[in-house]
């Protein structure tokens, strides 16, 4: 059986009010490679961190390498890239790595990492001075330094420019080629659909998906159909409608079915215009009609 290298079972999180995090459990095994996508505030960062040992549970339990996570010896097989970091401004970028390298028995060739993660060429800057960029490449390089059995990025790809994502993405693909784990957070389905096996949604604090890519892909990938258009008959596929200005917005995973049957019923219409839906509706539409989640 594939070993089990994170788990969080039943994990809750609040901050005073806020719930973060609905009791939800995840399972990250050996070899896999996951996509933890969700919209602002989904509780996403809050379930890494309690993976990560950085925050405890208001309820449940988290399990890293078979024990508890705030245990030193287990994070050393852990590497991590924070939604934030800071680095030190005055740090030249190979001696950053090899700070933070120092920390693990194991360590990755220093120059293999800048040169796959496109920093050769600043190895003898010091890190205040480099781009936004640059600064988060170095950032997400660091957690790849102690040659870590899992790795746990929070948006690794924040505030990067196309080219620098795909590098980036060559570098987390490489990595998991060779037998690592990684476990990522994203906003962009894109994304996602670009490196991970399986996809693990989550919405207001609380898993609404965990399964493979494509079954995923259906559930978020709905439409936005608008039209202008008098009273409109009961249409198939349509999971919320609303009317604004004088115009009709219905979200649908089947745009196709419904402008068809829209064309079938003969009423009037003009201006239709079909669009991809950003994630925020697509959760909307999906979780529209549901029950808050209950209080923790
Ligand atoms: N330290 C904190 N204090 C108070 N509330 C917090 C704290 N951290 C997170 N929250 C709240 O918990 C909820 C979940 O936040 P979290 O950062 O886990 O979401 P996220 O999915 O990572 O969002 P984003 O994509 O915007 O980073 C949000 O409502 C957020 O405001």
């Amino acid at each position: 059986m594939t070993e089990t290298l994170a788990s969080a079972v039943e994990v809750s999180r609040r901050y005073g009010e806020v719930v973060a995090l609905n009791p939800t459990s995840l399972d990250i095994r050996a070899g896999e490679l996951i996509g933890l996508l969700g919209p602002n505030g989904a509780g996403k960062s809050t379930l890494v961190n309690l993976l990560a040992g950085l925050r405890r549970p208001s309820s449940g339990s988290v399990t890293l390498f078979g024990g508890p996570p705030a245990d030193p010896a287990r994070r050393r097989e852990l590497g991590m890239t924070p939604q934030e970091t800071g680095l030190p401004p005055t740090l030249r970028v190979r001696e950053c790595v090899d700070f933070v390298a120092a920390h693990f028995s194991s360590r990755a060739d220093r120059d293999e990492l800048l040169e796959r993660f496109g920093l050769t060429e600043v190895r003898d800057r010091q890190i205040g001075g480099l781009s936004g960029g640059q600064k988060r490449r170095i950032a997400v390089a660091l957690a790849f330094a102690g040659r870590p059995r899992l790795v746990l990025l929070d948006e690794p790809t924040t505030g990067l420019d196309v080219e620098a994502r795909r590098a980036l993405w060559d570098a987390i693909r490489d990595f998991h080629a060779d037998g690592g784990t990684v476990l990522l957070t994203s906003h962009y389905l894109e994304e996602i659909e670009a490196l991970a096996q399986r996809v693990v949604v989550l919405g207001k604090g609380r898993v609404l998906a965990d399964g493979t890519l494509a079954s995923v892909r259906g559930m978020v990938g709905v439409r936005r159909v608008s039209l202008t258009a008098g009273h409109l008959p009961e249409l198939p596929g349509v999971l919320s409608s609303a009317t604004e200005d004088g115009r009709t917005h219905l979200v649908t995973a089947d745009a196709d079915l419904l402008v068809r049957e829209l064309v079938r019923s003969e009423v009037p219409f003009s201006d239709l215009e079909i669009r991809a839906t950003t994630l925020e509706e697509a959760f909307l539409a999906i979780t529209a009609g549901e029950a808050e989640p209950a209080a923790v």
